[in-house]
């Protein structure tokens, strides 16, 4: 009787990938199979093969089919290394390389949970991606700041200002030391606040600040919604003069995420990318897609700043993998630009101290709540946040800062240290 099933074929536990290999590592726990037929079905899916062997394979599937060549107990599974040709990816096109190692192998019966947790593109396939317009660098150059942290601030609730509302508060915010005013995520145009009325009135406050205070002040407006929509907008901000697009990179995907990152070339905008809806794959550790899989994808399509989390606030993500994701986004990657993590979640002044020790000076920190709850409203709330990060930065204690800054007092008393949940 002829062989039913090639799986195996697809595992060889003595290969070597060659340099022009893209390597892959997944952790999963195989369903009523063993580990080196789920393993190979991972690799047989996610490349060239299917359940059953087939009446003739061409030469350029053979080539290009992807191997098993590392296989490890860990935990209650396994984790696997898989190389996969180049001959399989599409040069430039992120969308069809998550259609073969983020596709249809996470809905396979034959695993109980699948994570994909890496993955290692080699120059021949990275040379084909720009990466960051700006990055690190760049940001610092044109926000005029050199080592300290950006500052960034939602005017919170989510929503519900008139523009002119949202413009006071704008004035207030950034007077008050805040460099980068920032849009919720679920805040994009309504009849009681349209985009470009925002847009037109918005930078006209942010001159003004700029003008009066001699700080570069920038706004992270969301310009999220359908492509074409988001083209518009974003040609109405850099017309109005501004300097930044913020876009939810997983609810817009990596298609429009990648014709954006053209639009913004030719218009000269940074990307400030939000991560809303990542946790609906990237929270549980023995399914879904790593974080760090979604920063280092996002890093290599061109956003220049992106939401990592911070550890001690109220997202979820704890020390050990924010650290690893920042100091990746913060470190050389051939011509990919480091880009700016985004701490931001819970966040107050209190926190200052604890979140510069951990994570460096190198962070844009987004603080809404902590900011807009001050009780004294938000030039105050801005004020008591930049002398914390000052404080902690000089290395002196907050209770000393806050003998010379009543705002920081009264936000101490407020909130304290508290982690919010
Ligand atoms: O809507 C919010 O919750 C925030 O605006 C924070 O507000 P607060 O400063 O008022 O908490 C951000 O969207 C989250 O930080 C996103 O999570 P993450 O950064 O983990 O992607
Ligand atoms: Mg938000």
């Amino acid at each position: 009787m002829s062989k039913v099933e090639w799986y195996l074929d697809f595992v060889d536990l003595d290969y070597t990938p060659g340099r022009d290999e893209l390597i892959v590592e997944y952790y999963f726990e195989p369903n009523g199979v063993s580990p080196e037929e789920a393993a190979g079905r991972i690799a047989s899916e996610s490349s060239i093969g299917t359940w059953t062997t087939l009446w003739k394979l061409p030469d350029m599937a053979k080539r290009s089919m992807a191997k098993v060549f590392s296989l490890e107990k860990s935990g209650e599974g396994y984790i696997a290394k898989i190389a996969y040709p180049l001959t399989l990816f599409e040069e430039g096109n992120l969308v069809q390389l998550f259609s073969a190692i983020a596709g249809n192998i996470f809905g396979m019966k034959a695993l109980k949970n699948l994570r994909l947790l890496d993955f290692h593109p080699p120059y021949e396939y990275l040379r084909h991606f720009k990466g960051p317009q700006y990055g690190v660098k760049g940001i610092r150059e044109f926000m005029g700041i050199e080592d300290r942290p950006l500052t960034a601030t939602v005017p919170k609730p989510k929503m519900g200002w008139s523009v002119d509302e949202y413009a006071e508060i704008a004035y207030e915010l950034w007077s008050g030391g805040i460099d980068l005013l920032k849009d919720d995520e679920n805040f994009t145009s309504f009849p009681f606040n349209r985009f470009e009325e925002r847009v037109r009135k918005l930078y006209a406050v942010r001159d003004r600040v700029e003008a009066e205070t001699g700080e570069t002040k920038e706004y992270l407006i969301n310009i999220t919604g359908p492509a074409h929509v988001m083209e518009k907008r974003a040609q109405l901000v850099a017309a109005e003069g501004g300097q930044y697009i913020m876009i939810d990179i997983v609810v817009v995907g990596w298609s429009a995420l990648q014709y954006m990152r053209e639009v913004a070339e030719d218009l000269g905008l940074a990307i400030h990318a939000h991560r809303a809806m990542h946790a609906a794959f990237t929270r549980n550790p023995r399914h879904g897609i790593s974080m760090f899989v979604l920063a280092k994808a996002a890093r290599m399509v061109g956003v220049d700043q992106i939401h990592t989390g911070t550890a001690v606030g109220k997202m979820a993500g704890d020390y050990e993998e924010v650290k690893r994701i920042n100091g990746f986004l913060l470190s050389e990657w051939e011509h990919i630009k480091p880009i700016f993590p985004v701490a931001s979640g819970g966040l107050h002044p209190g926190l200052m101290p604890e979140l510069i020790r951990l994570f460096g000076r190198d962070l844009v920190i987004q603080v809404g709540g902590g900011v807009m709850g001050h009780p004294d409203g938000p030039r105050a709330g801005a004020k008591a946040l930049r002398d914390a990060i000052e404080a902690a930065i000089e290395g002196v204690s907050l209770e000393e800062k806050a003998k010379e800054s009543p705002e920081l007092k009264k936000a101490l008393e407020k909130w304290g240290y508290l982690k919010p949940k």
